[in-house]
Parts: structure tokens; C-alpha cells; sequence
């Protein structure tokens, strides 16, 4: 029977070959999906979900039964339909459905950008959240990413990911985050030439704001929020105050590309490789006044200090390194750094849902609230966290401070506290007064 059939009304996809892969591999499929003008639902509900090894094996199967539909399933209710990701489809797969888990719901936004180019498809495999755990990715873009986000939404059905239950796409956040477990937020306006921080600061923090009440109003209520598009603390802090019934806690900016840049720098140093660097905490804000520590990390168990006694370079060129990362690749390749970003944000989950490796720690821009380092409550700042792998987290008591430690955070605390001062006005805390540090850059700009 041909999807067209099933379907009853025209769609986007229904005419293209694709169809004829599900015919081969799958015995019992229904064919449902809906089309609203801005928000595109493209799911694919399992209801015996299947390994990849069973999709594969069943790929190969020529001579299949012809797509069934469901009783549960009146097609003629449905919205316009299209895609792969349209079907409901049945597969007898007894014995895997006891372990599978109940679907989580993931929102990205920026989903047509160049980091979410490469998180998507990780997300998708099942890297991040495990083989076990379908999935439903809410992919949120803008009127100029509508058509961009249908090509994300195309390469996603091409790539026959079996744990890919659901894929939505849209440009209102308060249809795209309706019920995210996981609010992945990329998307944000790129400084431009001649553009002051100020603005930037104004334009994205506007974005965050208006994505921070959507959360509010429509997400799970326990949704964990990573902030990356930049200048990711203070959107962080931003979408956190206008989420007031989400907690907190739940807020996260990515500082996690940080923390693997300067674990890398630290391993060439050492002349070892990079699994023997624990224990790395990137303080403060993702700009090039973040403080990677080497004071409390650890090369083969061992403070880093007694292994690499170049303090001068720990010192000077180990920190501007790190700092400055992201616009030495930014010369070199012409754009900012998407895979490594792209890979950071899965190790940021990763962290979150598994638990933390004894004695170990990773760094997340959180918020202070009553933390135990002395750096200014209320504003989103990274510091060393531990998991027991439920999604939340607690932070590191037992760390050092020297001097240099201590006057750097404070350099950088001094940062995130203008920033904050910018958007008073987005955070509900009062008239904006902008005064910003002369050197206040994102790691790409130098
Ligand atoms: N925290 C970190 O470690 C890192 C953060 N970043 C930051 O991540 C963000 C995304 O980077 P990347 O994916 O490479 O960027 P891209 O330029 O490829 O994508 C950014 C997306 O942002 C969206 N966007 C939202 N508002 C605007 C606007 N006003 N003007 C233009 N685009 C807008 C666009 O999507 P749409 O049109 O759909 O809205 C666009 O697809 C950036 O802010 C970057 O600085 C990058 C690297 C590391
Ligand atoms: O400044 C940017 O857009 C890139 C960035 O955050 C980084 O590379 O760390």
C-alpha cells in the first residue's frame, strides 16, 4: 500500500523513495502525521520499539507484508502529513520492549545552525542518552530557518536512526518546548562587525527571555536547560529568571568546550593523553576572562603542579590558551568551533545523567545560590559540579584557592556582574546600566 494512500492528503515527502525503505523493514506500519503552518510534527511512534540491530536486519528483509493501519489511528483526523517520521507503526518485538524507556523529549533551538548540525545527529544515535532510550527531537528555527530545518528534518529521516521516534519543527517556542525534558538552547544572533556588547547582550538576552517564559509555560517542569548560544551565562541567567516555576538549578551554561580545551593543552604539556587529565574546573564566565584551574586538577592522579612545574606557562600561556581557544580557530577556519561544541554538549549531558567518577568533578555555568566558593550570589557562573547521574547535581566542596585562583574569579565574577547589570531589564531586577569591562570578549573574539 502506498504511503499516499495511507495518508490521504499530499505531503511534502510522500512522493519521495524513501517510503520504500519502511516498506521493505517494516512488516506493520500506519502512516500519520500533521502539518500546521509554522510548526511541523514529524513522528514515528514506536509501539514495539526495535534495537538497531533489528532495524538493520530487518532493512535487508526484501519481501515484507504491506504497511497496516492502526485501529487506535483515524488518519482522516489528522492534519496534513508527510515524512517518515509520520508513521505509527507496530513491530512485534516482545522481548525488547521491557527495556526500552519511555520516550524524552528534546528540544534544541538554533537547529539549523552549524553546531546543532553535528548535535542532532549524535543526539539521534543514541550516543548521548544510551541505546535504550528513544527519542523525540523539538527542533526550534526561525522564518529564515524554516526551509533549512525541513532540509535537518529530510537528513535526519535519511539517516534511519531506530531510537529517532519524533521529530517536530517550528518557530513558536511555546509549541516546540511543550513538554522538553532536555531544552538544548544554540540558537542566538552572532556579534557582528561594529556591534557592541551591549547590543548583543540586548538582542540575545531578548530571545532568552521569551524562550525562558515558554519554558515556563509549556515545558516539563523539571526540564534541564543548556544555554549555549552566547554570552552564554548571562542568557542562562536571563532565561532562568523568566522560568520562575522551573528550578534554578536546572539552568546550565556550556563551559564544558572549556573544560576539554584545557584538559587537552594540559595532556600536550604533560605528554600524556587526555584521559589522565581529571579533575579540571573552568571558573567563571564563557569569555576570556574564564579561569581554567590548574591548581585543582589532576594529571595521573597527581596535582597538575608536580607534574608541569612551568608555573610561567601554567600561569600565563596555559590560561590565554584556553581562554582564546575559540578565536584561534576562528582564524583558522573562517568560523566558530561547531563539532568540538557540538561533542561538549554531549559530554554536558553525559555528566549529568551518569554518575560523576569517584573524586572526580566536571565544571557547568550554574547558578549561585548559596555556593560555598565565596563568588557573588545570583548571577550563572562555572564552577566544579558532581552528578549521582539523576540530571542534577551538587557542587565540589573540597577545592583550593591561592592567589592567582582567587584574583582571576574574581576578575571574571566582575565581568558576569556587568553583563548582568545590562539586562536588568530582562531579568525583571530594575533599569539596565550597561558598563562594560573594555576587554569583556567571547573566547571567538580577539
Ligand atoms: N558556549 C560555548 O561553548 C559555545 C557557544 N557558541 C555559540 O553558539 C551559538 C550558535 O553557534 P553556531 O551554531 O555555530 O551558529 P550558527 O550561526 O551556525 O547558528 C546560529 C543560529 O542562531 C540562530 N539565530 C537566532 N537569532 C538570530 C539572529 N538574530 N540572527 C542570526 N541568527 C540567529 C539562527 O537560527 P534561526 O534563524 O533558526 O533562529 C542560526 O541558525 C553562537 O551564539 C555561538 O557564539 C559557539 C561555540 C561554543
Ligand atoms: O565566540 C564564539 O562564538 C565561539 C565560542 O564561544 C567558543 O569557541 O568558545
Amino acid at each position: 500500500m502506498a504511503v499516499a494512500e495511507l495518508t490521504g492528503t499530499p505531503s511534502l515527502y510522500t512522493t519521495r523513495t524513501t517510503h520504500h525503505r519502511y516498506q521493505y523493514y517494516s512488516s506493520q506500519l500506519s502512516y500519520v502525521s500533521t502539518r500546521l503552518s509554522n510548526y511541523r510534527r514529524i513522528s514515528l511512534r514506536p509501539h514495539y520499539p526495535r534495537t538497531n540491530q533489528n532495524a538493520r536486519t530487518r532493512c535487508s528483509v526484501k519481501e515484507a507484508e504491506a504497511p497496516v493501519a492502526l485501529q487506535t489511528e483515524d488518519p482522516k483526523k489528522k492534519p496534513e502529513c508527510y515524512g517518515v517520521f509520520c508513521l505509527t507503526y507496530d513491530l512485534k518485538a516482545e522481548d525488547e520492549i521491557k527495556s526500552w524507556k519511555k520516550l524524552v523529549n528534546v528540544a534544541v533551538s538554533g537547529a539549523a545552525g552549524m553546531i546543532s548540525n553535528h548535535l542532532l545527529f549524535k543526539l539521534a544515535s543514541g550516543e548521548v542518552f544510551g541505546p535504550d532510550q528513544p527519542i523525540a527531537l523539538k527542533l526550534l528555527g526561525s522564518e529564515r530557518s524554516l526551509q533549512a530545518l525541513e532540509g535537518v528534518a529530510m537528513e535526519l529521516e535519511d539517516s534511519l536512526y531506530p531510537l529517532l521516534r519524533e521529530v517536530s519543527i517550528g518557530i513558536d517556542p511555546y509549541e516546540v518546548f511543550q513538554d522538553a525534558e532536555w531544552a538544548l538552547l544554540i540558537g542566538a544572533k552572532p556579534r557582528g562587525p561594529g556591534m557592541e556588547r551591549a547590543d548583543l547582550l540586548d538582542i540575545n538576552g531578548q530571545i532568552f527571555a521569551e524562550q525562558g517564559k515558554a519554558l515556563n509555560a509549556v515545558a516539563s517542569r523539571n526540564v534541564k536547560v543548556v544555554v549555549v548560544g552566547n554570552p552564554c551565562n548571562t542568557n542562562a541567567l536571563i532565561c532562568m529568571k523568566n522560568a520562575p516555576d522551573i528550578p534554578a538549578k536546572n539552568f546550565h551554561a556550556l563551559t564544558r568546550l572549556d573544560e576539554n580545551r584545557a584538559k587537552c593543552q594540559l595532556a600536550l604539556k604533560a605528554g600524556v593523553f587526555y584521559d589522565k587529565v581529571s579533575n579540571v574546573t573552568i571558573w567563571g564566565n564563557h569569555s576570556t576572562t574564564q579561569v581554567p584551574d590548574f591548581l585543582n586538577a589532576r594529571i595521573n592522579g597527581l596535582p597538575v603542579k608536580e607534574v608541569i612545574k612551568d608555573i610561567k606557562w601554567l600561569e600565563q600561556e596555559f590560561t590565554e590558551k584556553v581562554q582564546k581557544r575559540g578565536g584561534v580557530l576562528i582564524q583558522k577556519w573562517g568560523r566558530s568551533s561547531a563539532a568540538s561544541t557540538a561533542v561538549s554538549i554531549v559530554d554536558a549531558i553525559k555528566s549529568l545523567i551518569t554518575p560523576t567518577p569517584e573524586g572526580d568533578w566536571f565544571s557547568s555555568g550554574v547558578y549561585t545560590n548559596g555556593n560555598p566558593y565565596g563568588v557573588a550570589e545570583n548571577i550563572v557562573f562555572s564552577m566544579p559540579c558532581r552528578s549521582n547521574g539523576d540530571g542534577d547535581y551538587e557542587l565540589v566542596k573540597d577545592v583550593n584557592f591561592d592567589d592567582f585562583l582567587h584574583s582571576r574569579i574574581k576578575k571574571s565574577e566582575a565581568e558576569v556582574l556587568a553583563e548582568k547589570r545590562c539586562v536588568a531589564h530582562l531579568t525583571g531586577e530594575g533599569i539596565a546600566v550597561c558598563d562594560l569591562p573594555e576587554d569583556t570578549m567571547l573566547p571567538g573574539e580577539m
